[in-house]
């Protein structure tokens, strides 16, 4: 984990496919901490994306966590095939599962954390009852299917919420649940999501947007990780 407690996961939707190998070797060498990889279905959100067989590929060429955000209806099928294609972390909306509290069992069963990631007009009552058994909530600061969105700026407010449940739930558990946020993040936004309670973001666009001339991340990283520090200082 990155200093301070706070986590740069890169979108790697917005990543060259043709070299996607190398293009995870090059963000995690840059100083990203886990990889974000987002599953769309064309079903539950209007696009399609990858699955299980581009998780096993990529699997050998990094030992950052694989963070598997599903944006797919139905769910479980999909959890053994991600667990044993080597994911870390599965998340998943509570609108396409059937029964959330046995898809959550059902993930931490095959060995991975569990999430459960909240559209921007999702409610929080979802949490509701399954605090003791997520790992990870993702508040979603666009509506999912695509890249390259603008941050929607009421995510704030949400994520504040959603920070004060974490905190209430750790001091009655002792148990912290990561808090990542994902979707038109940047470097001019990145300390006002700190500032609102999150410690995990997810950028796509903002990173892989941003090569630099010598081919890294390094500077786009190092860019996200001091727009943050105020945040990191203050926390
Ligand atoms: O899940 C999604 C979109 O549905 C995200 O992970 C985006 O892929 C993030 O990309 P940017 O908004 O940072 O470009």
């Amino acid at each position: 984990m990155s200093s301070g407690g706070f986590r740069i996961a890169p979108s790697i939707l917005s990543a060259d496919f043709a070299r996607l190998g190398e293009e995870v070797e090059n963000v995690i060498a840059a100083g990203a901490d886990i990889v974000h990889f987002d599953v769309m279905d064309n079903h539950y959100v209007p696009n399609l994306t990858i699955g299980p067989l581009v998780c096993e590929a990529i699997r050998p060429r990094t030992r950052a966590p694989i963070d598997v955000h599903l944006m797919v209806r139905p769910v479980d099928a999909l959890v053994p095939m991600f667990a044993k294609a080597g994911a870390d972390i599965i998340s998943f909306h509570p609108e396409a599962s059937e029964h959330v509290d046995r898809t959550l069992a059902l993930i931490r069963d095959h060995g991975c954390k569990a999430g459960l990631a909240l559209n921007p007009a999702t409610p929080l009552q979802h949490l509701d009852h399954v605090m003791g058994r997520l790992d990870l909530i993702l508040v979603m600061s666009v509506n999912p299917g695509f890249g390259g969105q603008g941050f929607i700026p009421e995510a704030l407010a949400k994520i504040a919420q959603v920070r004060r449940r974490i905190d209430c739930h750790a001091a009655e558990s002792g148990r912290d649940i990561w808090l990542e946020v994902d979707g038109g993040i940047k470097a001019g936004n990145i300390r006002a999501v700190a500032e609102a309670g999150g410690d995990t973001f997810v950028a796509g666009s903002a990173i892989f947007g941003a090569r630099g001339a010598d081919g890294s991340y390094r500077e786009i990283l190092a860019d996200l990780r001091n727009a943050m520090e105020p945040a990191r200082r203050a926390a």
